[in-house]
């Protein structure tokens, strides 16, 4: 559904995206990266806000630059940040935006509005002006706003950002049942809200695309290198020169590491089945899989 070739994008002399090469297809597609690696400079890119300095993107049968227009249409976004209007209420706000997004039959506005709202967990709240709502709320209704109009393409940079842990997994359903129909770029650096949801992944780190393909095939990559047991802290620094320590932690006994390693890494180590979590942290980290 989206193809994306050769995309750069600089800002004066820095290069944030470099050369990145992505298919995205209809489903669930997760793109995970640590802070600055560019994520949502891409997205902004995706939906018009900004532009590249080369590249190619295609999403659907539109191109970017030429169709922009029409891409704004089939597109919905919900941003990291956005500014709303503090004195309309929710049903107000989603009002505007249907219009705004050329849903002209107030009838039918009126449907998916009432509609999005009971998704959201929101239609008790369709008459709470913005400006009284708490930030989890906030964010709920800007999900509404970016399925109003019923988009092929949703983008979301950051989404569970503010929501608590209920919420989370309710919007995580959501997503889920949306991705059947359409396609969905979900953004975000915590793991979990891929692992749950999307088949395929993006790992972006600096502007460079790591890794794309299957969550499995990626894990797979660390498949007999992770150990994991319980050393003396004085043994940490040593266990640290000659494996990568992914995580530490302070046991009764000593301290509890998850380690990469090719090799038994101490003589008490266990080998545990590696997760995406471990994968990603090797990427993200500057390490190599494989
Ligand atoms: N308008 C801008 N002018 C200059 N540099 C920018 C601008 N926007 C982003 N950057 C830089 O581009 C890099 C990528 O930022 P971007 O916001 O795309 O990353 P990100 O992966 O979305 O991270 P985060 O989750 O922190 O938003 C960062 O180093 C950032 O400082």
């Amino acid at each position: 559904m989206i193809s994306i070739d050769r995309l750069t994008k600089s800002y004066s002399s820095a290069k944030v995206l470099k050369e990145i090469c992505l298919h995205i297809p209809h489903g669930m597609f997760g793109l995970l990266g640590p802070n600055g690696a560019g994520k949502t400079t891409l997205m902004h890119i995706l939906v018009t806000l900004i532009t590249a300095n080369s590249g190619t993107v295609t999403i659907g049968d539109y191109t970017l630059g030429k169709h922009d227009r029409e891409i704004r249409k089939i597109i919905g976004f919900l941003p990291q940040e956005f500014g709303m209007y503090n004195k309309l209420t929710a049903w107000e706000y989603l009002d505007l935006i249907g219009t705004l997004k050329g849903m002209k039959i107030s009838r039918a506005r009126r449907l998916a509005i009432a509609d999005l709202l009971e998704q959201v967990n929101l239609a008790g709240e369709a008459r709470k002006k913005i400006g009284s709502m708490s930030g989890g709320m906030r964010r709920r209704l800007g999900i509404a706003q970016a399925l109003l109009g019923d988009p092929l393409v949703i983008v979301a940079d950051e989404p569970t950002v503010g929501l608590d842990p209920e919420e989370r997994l309710r919007f995580r359903n959501l997503l889920r049942s949306w991705s059947l129909e359409k396609t969905v770029l979900l953004s975000t650096h915590i793991v979990s809200d891929i692992e749950d949801t999307c088949d395929r992944l993006a790992v972006l780190r600096s502007g460079v695309v790591l890794y794309t393909g299957t969550q499995p095939d990626l894990i797979l990559q660390l498949q007999g290198k992770m150990w994991t047991g319980v050393v003396h802290a004085e043994e940490l620094p040593a266990i640290k020169k000659r494996t990568l320590v992914l995580s530490s932690r302070r046991d009764r006994d000593g301290e509890e590491v998850r380690v990469v390693s090719e090799e038994l890494p101490f003589p008490e180590a266990r080998s545990v089945y590696p997760n995406l979590e471990d994968a990603y942290m090797v990427l993200a980290g500057g390490g190599k899989l494989g």
